[in-house]
């Protein structure tokens, strides 16, 4: 289980220090993440062009790599993105969204690792099998596999890397190395509205531009998820209000860990 504790500092720090997060994210969770980030205190900042990313990612706390809507050049700027980060010593969270449903995906996830091994890389368990070359069965970008049917494939991804790897899904997983954590709160309202995968990763990016150990970072970022998103499927009717009240609850989260 992953320590209370943490939790409660690293969403005061990210409170007080507000960390600048540098996201290049799809079109799709643009709008949500943003707000999350907002919501919990944090500085969001969209910024995907080739000739700025560089800049950017020089005076942020930690850079989102999600690769959910992608195009060549937005790869372009990723990669150089990466390269900036990890020269600068900034941490780099991956998502990579819907990896072995298509080539271009697969590709482009195996580049982004390669310009620079991302502190921790979170996705659903197909993405994460896939990532192993475990599995070729990724769902578009939902999950084909329950959370548990990855952790061989994270243990082996995260032994190669020397990273941290998050599963999402019912239950948690984030393992770095021999080291593994789960996070059982949560709700299946979770996943019946777009983009809660992306919010993750993103806060995962707050929580590293706040906290230098990846896997405490990554722990209290699904653990700020996994309560949050309880506590907003207990007020909600369905998709509609839920995400409303997911932003509200991650706003009074703070009072309430
Ligand atoms: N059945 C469930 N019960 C509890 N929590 C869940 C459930 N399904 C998803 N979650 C939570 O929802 C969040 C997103 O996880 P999920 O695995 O659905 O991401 P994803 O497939 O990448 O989503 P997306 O691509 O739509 O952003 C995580 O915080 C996870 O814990
Ligand atoms: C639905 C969807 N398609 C590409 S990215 C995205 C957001 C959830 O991953
Ligand atoms: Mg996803």
């Amino acid at each position: 289980m992953c320590e209370k504790h943490p939790l409660n500092k690293t969403l005061l720090n990210i409170k007080e220090q507000s960390p600048l997060v540098h996201n290049i994210t799809n079109y799709v969770v643009m709008n949500n993440t943003a707000n999350a980030l907002l919501a919990i205190g944090a500085s969001p900042v969209m910024a995907h062009a080739l000739e700025e990313v560089e800049d950017m990612v020089s005076i942020a706390a930690a850079l989102v790599i999600n690769m959910g809507t992608l195009s060549e050049k937005w790869v372009d700027a990723m990669l150089l993105a990466a390269k900036r980060a990890k020269a600068l010593g900034k941490p780099i969270v991956f998502d990579p969204v819907g990896v072995g449903a298509s080539q271009f995906r697969t590709e482009t996830a195996q580049k982004i690792i390669q310009a620079a091994t991302p502190t921790v890389i979170r996705g659903n368990a197909s993405e994460i099998m896939a990532l192993a070359q475990m599995a070729n069965s990724t769902k578009g970008v939902d999950s084909a596999h329950a959370s548990q049917d990855a952790i061989a494939a994270a243990q082996q991804l995260s032994n190669t890397l020397a990273n941290t790897i998050v599963i999402s899904g019912a239950t948690d997983y984030i393992i770095s190395g021999a080291q593994i954590s789960e996070v059982s709160e949560g709700s299946p309202m979770m996943a019946k509205v777009t983009g809660m995968g992306c919010t993750a990763t993103a806060i995962i990016g707050a929580c590293l531009g706040v906290e230098a150990d990846a896997h405490m970072a990554a722990c209290a970022a699904m653990q700020i998820m996994g309560l949050t998103g309880q506590a907003a499927a207990e007020l909600s009717l369905g998709p509609g209000s839920f995400q409303m009240n997911f932003l509200d609850q991650l706003f009074q989260l703070q009072d309430k860990a």
